[in-house]
């Protein structure tokens, strides 16, 4: 370096909180859970269909979420514990045991990923 230049200040890089490193921690674990076939349940769960093509969602849950919204807020920093998160997730798992059928994929599909979330919390608590 040329003496008496002054150093720029290095871009300050952004620390993950302890918190938000447990947030991530818990989403991915949702997100990258498969099935013992190596199916990744979450697929359909990242993205909700639009009002458009079914109207009859939105008319029958009060509060429609996807992962995709959570991921938003959780990189917004809106989640300020782990319960807040758990909250969104146990929402969205809720939202699809209650529009679709028992017998359906998706319903079961939401029943395991609710089981692989509340695992994955438990083992974080543990350490
Ligand atoms: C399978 N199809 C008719 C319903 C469908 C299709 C997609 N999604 C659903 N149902 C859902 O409950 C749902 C939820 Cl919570 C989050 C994200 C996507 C969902």
């Amino acid at each position: 370096r040329r003496s008496g230049v002054a150093a720029s200040p290095k871009k300050a890089r952004t620390q993950t909180t302890p918190l938000q490193q447990k947030l991530t921690d818990l989403y991915e674990a949702v997100r990258n859970f498969t099935d013992n076939r190596g199916r990744r349940l979450s697929t359909v769960f990242q993205r909700l269909p639009s009002r458009s093509e079914l109207p009859d969602y939105y008319a029958a849950i009060k509060r429609p979420i996807d992962m995709e919204r959570i991921r938003s807020y959780m990189v917004q920093g809106r989640y300020q514990d782990v319960d807040s998160l758990a909250e969104d997730f146990i929402l969205m798992f809720n939202n699809a045991c209650t529009y679709n059928e028992p017998e359906s994929l998706i319903y079961r599909d939401a029943l395991l990923l609710h089981r692989a979330f509340l695992e994955a919390r438990r083992q974080m608590e543990d350490e």
